[in-house]
């Protein structure tokens, strides 16, 4: 599952843990990005891997990957998937998204050699449509998930007012935030 994951929240963990079980899938890998092309004033990368880490830490099915944070440049998922080939040359790979990813899944880098490397399970996400919008259903599955309306967007705006993020993000994700000061106005300043 890759994301910018800033911060990891609940509806992404719901998201992987159902794909799992779906799927019958022998692990999730989380793969924060390095540089999120379509993305601006996104924390550093370190603090969001490591969120990722610590939210992840307690299910046996779930790894991060540094894939995308150590590799140079924008992040592209083709260079994400072909990364994960050369680790696990056997491994059948599947790339989790949500339904807005999936909306715009037609700009994103060589969108037509994503289909040879992984298949796409879009699952559903509050306010967004679920459907394979001219997607081959070869390539691309679709699954309702439990509907959690968290978004990491709205976290980071909950911690600047002062609002708790305790049970929108795992327990750890909470305290991270807090040691680290990220999200407030002065964090923001020094990024
Ligand atoms: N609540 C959710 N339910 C289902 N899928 C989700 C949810 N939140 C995020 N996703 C999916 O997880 C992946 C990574 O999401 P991302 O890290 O960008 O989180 P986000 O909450 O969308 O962040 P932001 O608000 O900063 O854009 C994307 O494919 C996204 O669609
Ligand atoms: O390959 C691309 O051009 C591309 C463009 C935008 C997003 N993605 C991937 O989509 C995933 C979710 O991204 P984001 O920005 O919504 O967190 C993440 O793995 C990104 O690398 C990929």
């Amino acid at each position: 599952m890759g994301g910018t994951f800033d911060p990891i929240h609940n509806g992404h963990l719901v998201a992987a843990s159902e794909v799992a079980q779906s799927f019958n899938l022998d692990e999730v890998v989380f793969v924060p990005t390095g540089k999120p092309w379509q993305k601006s004033n996104v924390s550093p990368s370190e603090h969001r891997y490591l969120m990722t880490v610590i939210a992840t830490a307690s299910n046996p099915r779930f790894t991060v990957s540094r894939v995308d944070i150590d590799r140079d440049g924008a992040t592209y998922t083709v260079d994400t998937l072909r990364d994960l080939h050369k680790k696990w040359p056997n491994a059948e790979l599947f790339f989790i998204s949500g339904a807005d990813a999936v909306e715009q899944i037609f700009s994103w880098k060589d969108v037509g050699q994503l289909w040879d490397l992984a298949h796409f399970i879009a699952v559903s996400r509050p306010g967004h449509e679920l459907s394979l919008l001219g997607l081959s259903g070869e390539h691309v599955s679709l699954l309702e998930v439990p509907a959690l309306a968290i978004s990491s967007t709205d976290c980071r705006a909950r911690v600047g007012r002062g609002d708790p993020v305790w049970y929108l993000v795992p327990d750890g994700v909470v305290q991270y935030i807090a040691k680290y000061g990220l999200y407030t106005e002065e964090a923001t300043e020094h990024e």
